[in-house]
């Protein structure tokens, strides 16, 4: 509570000086004044962290107050001091923008209690608030998060692909973020006050499908006891993420693709069709074009789906951002899980961009949870992380460790290091890097040939 600003208003001299001398005591900066008018002025000329307001006032009472503070949209955390008994009121209080209520008379600690309560709420408040600026910061995009540069392409075509009704398919492994990819389309989209539906193809068998996505009617089939509603007309006005596209059986396949076209859809057991509003953004972990050659994925549908195709960086390929995203999971877990943990220590860090993330993002989120439940001090240590993480010991830690004696495969791994930071310092500047490197372009574009790194 320490340097909390804290406007007194009463009419009451005896409750200002009590209030006055707890608050003082706590740290917290005050002023006191009479009545609403009074405090009004006092709030319009300098910002406050919380004020503690009387209802019953002369010239101005606590309700006008409020009310004059949301027209002015004057921010700051009103807490209402009330006659006890008097619930209506407060509760007239809190409808009109107050933060809490306490009740007439309180003893010292209520008070304090209330204020602590109040200091904390703004302190996560304004975690947050600094969280969304950093993450609007160019660092991301909904809830997608990145400033690698393959990650600043995805967001600008996002951006730029959201204003469209043409169908997007993205593709990446698994854990790398297309759903959220296809919320934050539907977010930026006009649609975006209409309904996001997702529907995983490969998770519904077969027999459900077609139903779960067109609706049927009453008595279509044997279970059929009511209509139905599909996807497709919940979805009307909005925009139906289609996951794992690929898995969708053939036979729906050519309804799907009808459906497309026409802007139609017939339930199961309907004989007629009704016009739907859908945006449609589908997600696959395969290659699509693969798909159609194996004669797996119908080749018109394909090029019917393929509008706009996005591919979704592996985790690996944008190791920039890995640290980025611990410190927003670290923060994320902090405020789920009550926790205070601050950061991973450096031998942490290192492992957790070294390693090669099979499952992307998902696996880096679930680490870190288990880092932050496992930590037993505000740092992260590697022996916090998951097992795997821990094993990827590098040729360096096993010549360290006396394990490893290959001078070619320790000169190997320090050349790739060295090669992977200086591209990282310099975001991918392969001139500059070499220059850094103290070797030529030419060699370093050899070597990036030979370790496979993607610059
Ligand atoms: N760029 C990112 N920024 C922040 N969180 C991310 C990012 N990418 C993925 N995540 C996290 O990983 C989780 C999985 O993401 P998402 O479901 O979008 O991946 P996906 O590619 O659709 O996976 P799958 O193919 O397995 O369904 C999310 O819930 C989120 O926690």
């Amino acid at each position: 509570m320490n340097e909390l600003r804290v406007l007194i208003i009463d009419d009451e001299e005896s409750i200002r000086h009590m209030l006055s001398m707890t608050l003082r005591k706590e740290g917290c900066t005050l002023r006191a004044v009479e009545n609403g008018e009074d405090g009004l002025k006092e709030l319009i000329a300098n910002t406050y962290d919380v004020v503690l307001c009387d209802v019953r006032m002369p010239k101005m009472g606590g309700l006008e107050l409020l009310d004059e503070l949301r027209n002015r949209q004057i921010e700051t955390m009103v807490i209402v001091m009330s006659a006890f008994g008097n619930r209506e009121l407060a509760i007239d209080a809190l409808k009109r923008g107050a933060y809490d209520y306490i009740d007439k008379p309180f003893t010292r600690d209520e008070i304090v209690l209330t204020l602590a309560k109040a200091s904390e709420r703004l302190r996560l408040g304004r975690e947050n608030e600094e969280l969304r600026a950093r993450v609007s910061n160019q660092k991301g995009l909904g809830r997608l998060i990145g400033q690698s540069e393959p990650m600043q392409q995805v967001f600008a075509t996002l951006k730029r692909v959201a204003t469209f009704k043409s169908t997007v398919l993205l593709t990446g492994e698994s854990g790398t973020g297309k759903e959220l990819a296809a919320r934050a389309i539907h977010e930026l989209s006009p649609r975006s006050k209409g309904p996001f539906v997702a529907i995983n193809c490969g998770a519904i068998p077969e027999a459900l499908l077609e139903s779960e996505l067109f609706g049927h009617v009453r008595g279509a089939f044997t279970d059929a006891s009511s209509d139905h509603e599909g996807l497709f007309q919940a979805a009307s006005g909005g925009t139906l993420f289609l996951d794992e596209i690929a898995e969708l059986p053939l036979s729906l396949q050519v309804k799907l693709l009808r459906v497309l076209q026409e802007g139609e859809v017939r339930r199961v057991g309907d004989t007629k069709s009704v016009p739907v509003d859908v945006r449609i953004v589908a997600a696959s972990l395969h290659d699509m074009a693969k798909r159609v050659e194996e004669g797996l994925f119908r080749e018109d549908l394909f090029y019917r789906i393929n509008v706009i195709a996005l591919r979704l960086p592996a985790l690996r390929e944008r190791p920039v951002d890995i640290p980025l995203l611990v410190r927003h999971f670290i923060e994320e877990q902090n405020q789920r899980q009550g926790t205070s943990v601050r950061s991973v220590d450096p031998q942490a860090l290192e492992a957790l961009t070294r390693y090669a993330w099979p499952g992307n993002v998902r696996e880096l989120y679930n680490a870190i949870e288990r880092g932050v439940v496992m930590s037993a001090s505000e740092h992260i240590t590697l022996d916090d992380l998951p097992p795997q993480l821990r094993q990827a010991q590098s040729p360096l830690q096993a010549v360290l460790s006396g394990d490893e004696l290959s001078i070619k495969k320790l000169s190997a791994e320090l050349e790739r290091i060295l090669i992977t930071r200086a591209l990282e310092r310099t975001e991918g500047n392969r001139s500059a890097a070499a220059r850094l490197l103290e070797i030529s372009h030419r060699a370093l574009l050899y070597k990036l040939k030979d370790y496979a790194i993607d610059a």
